[in-house]
């Protein structure tokens, strides 16, 4: 046995990766699936389309690589965080669709909480804050929405999970309810420094505890997968939330370590070591990784729109034919005009958190154009993780007395930062160096490394470490009094936009 299947289950697409003994791709597989969109606001997903993607690019996987599950030593599973799972504990079947993470149906909910002075009971416990964005709200949601839901769930005939639990459960045919300590610490009614669920929230929120899954390290045995459904029994020994296994991926595993994700939206994560780290800038605190019952902490600034401004000017404006374009269009701008683009299409997420602004665009001339947009918008992806950044090094100063400075490089990964204009940009903005790993796809690669680590095929975190492979460097070239005006007007850009 000489593979390692990881299943990547996202919020637009499902992707299985098989890696070889070598930690290699071999092959990967692809499906993306129908985004349901009922009401202004509101996302969901399908949850037998996650179930049914997952199965079929991991069988599409195994064609393309040329094996069978014969040569498959494990699973690993790595999945889009918070969305929302309700499904009959005897036949499987989902009472509603998923709530993906995206949905603000919660909104008038979580505010009441926040009205009626629960929000720092919630935030001591779970690190997150009382948003539309975690879990709790939305299951609390189902329940009180699907009929008869809340009693069923009482009388123990429902389960909730998160994706990684409802594909679990799944693929080991309704055998194992389980969860790990990276997906549990998003729902919102975990307690991350007590490592179990919070009867405190769910109390509040009226959810019977009974539908919560068992937490587990994110290498740990998740059981097997039906033989029918592969070809063998695989056991599933390894798990994590898409963002955290992107951390791993990126062998982030010394306090003080960053990565960025530039997907849809961006996730910057710090390594906080196995202390939790209280925000004073309004980020999460939340479990990177959790191995041999040792959870290690990490600071997490979420973004809404990254690589979706770009989808944007694709989509919507229909400037450019695709998300590459960007890079000539870029360089072509008219350098003595300075557009700025606010990306708040759904409000703005940390440090900011304002769920009720949209976008603008500042600084427009008769001879602004594609150019100078396609420009704003891969700024602004810059600006934004500048946002972060100060945020995150300002908190990590506070929790060490100063007496540790947060790594200076930032590692990046996911679909837009194929860009290099981008990068350098975000280098630029910075005034620090950023590094591109060879593999992009480290949140695959974090999953497989869990999992095989686990199996016994993969060396260990210092041998997973040393095998970090640098693609490109991205160093600072912007003179530093041009790097502090564009930021400060990026700020009052950003300032104008929540205030009209
Ligand atoms: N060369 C590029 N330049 C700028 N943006 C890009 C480039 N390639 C991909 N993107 C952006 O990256 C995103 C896709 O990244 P991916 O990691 O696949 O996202 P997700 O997992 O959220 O679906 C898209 O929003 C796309 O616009
Ligand atoms: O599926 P992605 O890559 O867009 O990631 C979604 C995040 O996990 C949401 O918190």
């Amino acid at each position: 046995m000489t593979h390692i299947l990881a299943i990547d289950q996202g919020t637009t697409s499902t992707r299985a990766i098989l890696f070889d003994k070598g930690m290699r791709i071999t092959a990967t597989a692809q499906e993306e699936f129908t985004q349901h969109f009922p009401a202004s606001g509101w996302v969901e997903h399908d949850p037998e389309d996650l179930w049914n993607t997952t199965l079929a690019t991991c069988r599409a996987a195994l064609e393309q690589a040329s094996i069978t599950a014969q040569d498959v030593t494990a699973i690993g599973i790595t999945n889009q965080r918070e969305t929302t799972v309700v499904w009959d504990r005897l036949t499987g079947t989902p009472i509603h669709n998923a709530i993906v993470w995206q949905d603000r149906r919660t909104a008038d909910a979580c505010r009441a909480l926040r009205d009626a002075g629960h929000e720092e009971m919630v935030t001591n416990r779970t690190g997150l804050l009382l948003d539309p964005y975690f879990s709790g709200t939305k299951l609390a949601w189902i329940l009180d929405n699907v009929p008869n839901a809340r009693a069923r769930a009482e009388a123990g005939d429902l389960l909730f999970g998160t994706v990684d639990s409802f594909l679990i459960w799944k693929l080991t045919d309704g055998k194992v309810h389980a969860t790990d300590a990276t997906n549990a610490a998003r729902t919102l009614l975990y307690d991350i420094r007590k490592g179990r669920w919070s009867q405190t929230i769910c109390d509040l929120l009226n959810i019977p505890m009974q539908m919560l899954p068992e937490v587990k390290d994110c290498a740990a045995d998740f059981g097997v997968t039906t033989a029918e459904l592969l070809g063998r029994e695989i056991p599933i020994t390894g798990v994590a939330g898409d963002q955290q296994a992107a951390t791993i991926g990126q062998a982030c595993f010394q306090p003080g370590m960053l990565k960025s994700t530039y997907g849809t939206g961006c996730f910057a994560l710090l390594n906080t070591g196995t202390t939790p780290v209280q925000s004073h800038n309004r980020l999460l605190t939340t479990i990177a990784y959790q191995l041999n019952g040792t959870p290690t902490y990490a600071l997490e600034g979420s973004i809404f729109i990254a690589g979706a401004v770009v989808q944007w000017l694709r989509d919507g404006l229909q400037v450019i034919q695709s998300a590459q374009d960007t890079q000539p269009l870029a360089e072509a701008a008219d350098p003595t005009q300075d557009v700025v683009m606010v990306p708040a299409f759904t409000g703005l997420g940390a440090p900011y958190w304002n769920a009720d602004c949209r976008g603008a665009v500042y600084g427009l001339t008769r001879n602004s154009g594609p150019a100078e947009f396609a420009k704003a918008a891969l700024e602004s992806v810059g600006y934004q993780t500048r946002d972060l950044l100060e945020a995150m090094t300002d908190d990590w100063a506070k929790h060490t007395g100063g007496s540790q400075t947060a790594e200076q490089v930032l590692r990046v990964d996911g679909g837009m930062s194929a860009s290099d204009w981008a990068m350098q940009f975000l280098s630029d903005i910075l005034g620090a160096p950023v590094d591109r790993p060879e593999v992009l796809e480290t949140t695959a690669l974090g999953a497989a490394w869990l999992a095989g680590m686990q199996a016994g095929l993969y060396p260990d975190m210092d041998g997973f470490a040393a095998g970090w492979a640098q693609d490109q460097r991205f160093d600072p070239a912007m003179d530093v009094a041009l790097r502090d005006q564009k930021y400060s007007r990026w700020k009052r850009a950003v300032a104008a936009t929540m205030t009209v």
